[in-house]
């Protein structure tokens, strides 16, 4: 006899184990593919979620059987468990690791579910049947708030039909406790209680309680982030508080992207060369096949613009559409314009929103009420079932690879999506990724180039400030003395400035003047950055900190000196500089909280600060007509990283930020300072010339065999015992040979290391990186996945955790 059977992958599964296992179908349970299940899971058939991932039919005599239906529709489509497959084969994860990635957060909680009795229920209880009132009787004998799981177990029932009939007929309440437990992206705010006063009377306190009420007290609310920074405490202490009730948590007023209300409603009309460029788009996209093209447009060419036309017309024809940002805490322009135009059919995706609005926006979409998805990452999983056209911005922003599991890259799940759906993949950027350009170059995407700024904005002047010559005419300070008259003649003038400094917190490192030795975290292989906000020594690794002392930790001679520059003191100097001037520092040490990023670019567009400073948070996709000055303190920061792509990042960095200056009608200047004005790289962005960059770039690409011509896959080895790390890489290595020389003997690969990470030790764990240099296909991705699945049943190196990620951000 044949029976139904769910083919289900398990939530929590390691690699080794994850696959789809088969479970019976209990007879009359409506289970489809997409849907959620309960079921008993290995030897002690304790209870597990699962995703069914499809049906089939086959004599189940010895199958065990699922046990409950947790989702009355599916909550994954066929794309969706297409995709799913997609990310597990190419990111190394489990399904579950994709399945999570894909889904609102608050959606992954629903197993806890509660009920409760509606409070206005009253005398209507003695009109209720028999069961009804059994029901109602041991909900309220339990606190009036019992999970789903435990009602259902204690009432024999196999569903919760009843019980949701009573939801609909307004008996009781079904409440997502969950979702509002979990809030881990939610800013969690912190202030004093009402009876805080009455309670602290002859409380005891300890000293680092003590100065979590002091701030408390003075600033009367503040982030538990930005407590914990300025007291250096860890969050057990505001937690203590809390739970004596001296102190209450909440939540941040929630990020609100502006609304319609937003006067930006003007028309776009395009001039030649961009209405060239959309004309092209325009028959890509109304083509049936799935394409991809770049939209390579300099800095203020209005890429922005053609793009939104595409947006348009794909929204009139009622396709769907996402369009992907690297950050949206610096999009609140264009935010505020594609609300203005298209209204409710925006919905918003990014980290910074709760866990119950991003159950509401996916909603939204996947019932079809939103048509454009605007977003950080997680917008590339919006539930559309219409896709016409997927833009991702600035393409080449590291943003778009996700740094932990499952470690994908969005332009690889763009691809999947605009080929399920025959859609249009639009990359647009000023820089775009040397890999991207390649591809434009060969013909495999598609290329459409602005070469002008729009209006009579051209592009600015760049000098090229040699610091070395600042030092033998005696200056020893952050500014060159032209970057100082072009900041002083802006300010007579009315206009604005920005200046780029890549290092946050006040120096950026700590060294001994007797012994030499630089300060270093404990836990991390990272030296201490002074912060003048807290007056602490913070690791920017694992957020370590230690009050500001004189004293060496090693030879307690008190020549303790601070070093090198970082945004907080470029703020202090250009105050005792510039006492006039009103000054706005940006970087993730000021923007903790939710919405201050767009508070303040808001304040700076409405000209209430003259000068910008900040990491790199300010040096791209701002539009601010009045910024006609641009200065990079130190561009020699990134250059001499030893990664394949500094060059490319710098380059990028420089160009963008350059871009930021004269975008509207006067002529702008950038000032770019360097103690290598000799390095080629800086020369090219000074002229924002990003061909002859890219032809000097690919040359070495090729010649070194890095991406486009390879790909580049680091397998990392993560453990708390540095020799064991150490020996499950080489062990790892041996395996992999082996394979390679039975079995995979067609792979072209070139291995390199192992060999320590560049940062070999975080928060006390050690680790280790084995580099290949692959071609990424299938054959590869087998092999690979082989290892890793083998691995993670050995239990020799059972405390050494092992990953792979394709196209790491950094080596
Ligand atoms: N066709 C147009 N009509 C009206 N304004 C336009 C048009 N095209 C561009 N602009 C304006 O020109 C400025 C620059 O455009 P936009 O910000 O789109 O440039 P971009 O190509 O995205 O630049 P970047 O790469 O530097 O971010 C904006 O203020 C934009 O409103
Ligand atoms: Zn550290």
């Amino acid at each position: 006899m044949t029976d139904k059977i769910a083919y289900v992958a398990v939530e929590n599964a390691l690699l080794h184990f994850d696959n789809a296992f088969s479970y019976r179908i209990p007879e009359g349970m409506p289970v489809q593919a997409g849907c959620r299940v309960a079921m008993p899971f290995g030897r002690g058939d304790s209870k597990r979620q699962g995703i069914v991932l499809g049906l089939g039919e086959e004599d189940a005599d010895d199958l065990k059987t699922v046990s409950e239906l947790l989702d009355d529709e599916p909550v994954l489509n066929d794309e969706m468990l297409k995709m799913c497959s997609f990310i597990k084969s190419h990111c190394f994860c489990t399904y579950y690791d994709a399945v999570k990635a894909m889904l609102p957060a608050g959606i992954n909680y629903r197993l806890s579910l509660e009920y409760s009795v509606s409070a206005d229920l009253g005398d209507r209880f003695y009109d209720l049947s028999d069961e009804y009132r059994r029901i109602v009787t041991i909900i309220r004998s339990k606190n009036n708030k019992v999970e789903k799981h435990h009602l259902l177990q204690e009432l024999g029932y196999a569903d919760s039909s009843l019980l949701d009939q009573m939801e609909a007929e307004g008996i009781l309440f079904k409440n997502d406790a969950a979702l509002r437990r979990i809030g881990d992206k939610t800013i969690k705010m912190i202030r004093l209680s009402d009876d805080a006063e009455t309670l602290l009377q002859g409380m005891k306190l300890s000293a680092k309680q003590e100065s979590v009420i002091d701030l408390l007290s003075t600033v009367g609310s503040a982030s538990v982030k930005e407590v914990c920074y300025y007291t250096g405490v860890t969050t057990s202490v505001p937690d203590t508080l809390v739970r004596k009730n001296i102190a209450v948590y909440y939540d941040d007023e929630v990020f609100r992207v502006p609304r319609s209300s937003v006067s930006d409603k003007r028309e776009i009309t395009l001039t030649e060369e961009q209405q060239k460029a959309y004309d092209e788009l325009s028959t890509l996209y109304h083509s049936d096949k799935p394409e991809v093209s770049l939209l390579y447009g300099i800095t203020g060419s209005g890429k922005t613009s053609v793009f939104f036309k595409l947006i348009e017309q794909a929204s009139n024809d009622g396709k769907d559409v996402i369009l992907m940002v690297p950050e949206i805490a610096l999009t609140p322009q264009m935010i505020a314009m594609f609300r203005a135009h298209f209204g409710d059919k925006v919905a918003v995706f990014h980290s910074a929103l709760s866990l119950g609005e991003r159950l509401d926006e996916y909603k939204r979409v996947s019932r079809g009420i939103a048509k454009i998805a605007v977003g950080t990452r997680s917008a590339i999983f919006a539930p559309f079932q219409n896709l016409g056209l997927i833009i991702m911005d600035e393409e080449q922003e590291h943003t778009y690879k996700s740094e932990s599991k499952p470690r994908f890259n969005t332009k690889e799940l763009a691809k999947f999506r605009c080929s399920y759906h025959k859609a249009l993949l639009l990359f647009s950027s000023a820089t775009p990724s040397v890999e991207t350009y390649y591809y434009a170059n060969e013909g495999r995407y598609h290329k459409h180039v602005l070469t002008r700024r729009y209006g009579t904005a051209t592009l600015p002047d760049v000098v090229i400030a040699d610091m070395n010559e600042e030092i033998e005419v005696g200056n020893t300070g952050v500014f060159s003395n032209i970057l100082l008259q072009n900041i002083e003649e802006n300010l007579d003038n009315g206009k604005q400035s920005i200046l780029l400094l890549n290092r946050r917190g006040y120096n950026s490192y700590v060294t001994c003047n007797s012994c030499r030795e630089p300060l270093t975290c404990p836990n991390c292989s990272i030296s201490l950055t002074y912060h003048s906000a807290n007056n602490r020594m913070m690791c920017h690794y694992c957020g370590y900190s230690v009050p500001y002392r004189t004293e060496c930790p090693t030879c307690h001679s008190h020549s303790l000196r601070l070093r090198g520059t970082g945004t907080q003191r470029a703020e202090v100097e250009i105050a005792q500089i510039f006492p006039q001037a009103r000054i706005l520092r940006m970087d993730t040490d000021t923007t903790m909280t939710r919405s201050s990023h767009e508070k303040k670019l808001t304040a700076f567009a409405n000209g209430e600060y003259d000068i910008l400073v900040g990491t790199q948070m300010v040096a791209k996709g701002l539009d601010f007509p009045n910024v006609t000055l641009v200065g990079v303190l130190n561009a020699d920061h990134m250059l001499y990283l030893d990664d394949y792509r500094s060059y490319e990042n710098t380059f990028s960095l420089l160009t963008q930020v350059v871009g930021r200056s004269g975008r509207g009608k006067d002529k702008g200047r950038a000032i770019i300072q360097t103690y290598t004005p000799e390095n080629p790289i800086i020369a090219l962005a000074a002229r924002q010339d990003y061909d002859a960059f890219y032809n000097a770039e690919i040359g070495i690409r090729k010649a070194m065999l890095y991406p486009p011509f390879a790909s580049i896959c680091m397998v990392g080895f993560v453990g708390e015992n540095a020799k064991q790390t150490e020996g499950a890489a080489f062990a790892f290595t041996k395996q992999m040979t082996q394979l390679l020389q039975t079995e995979f003997t067609d792979i072209p690969l070139r291995v390199l290391g192992p060999s320590q990470a560049a940062v070999f030790k975080v928060s006390n764990k050690y680790r280790f990186k084995l580099i290949l240099k692959c071609r990424n296909d299938s054959r590869f991705r087998e092999m690979l996945a082989r290892m890793l699945v083998q691995f993670s049943s050995n239990r020799e190196f059972g405390n050494v955790t092992v990953y792979a990620d394709m196209d790491p951000l950094s080596l």
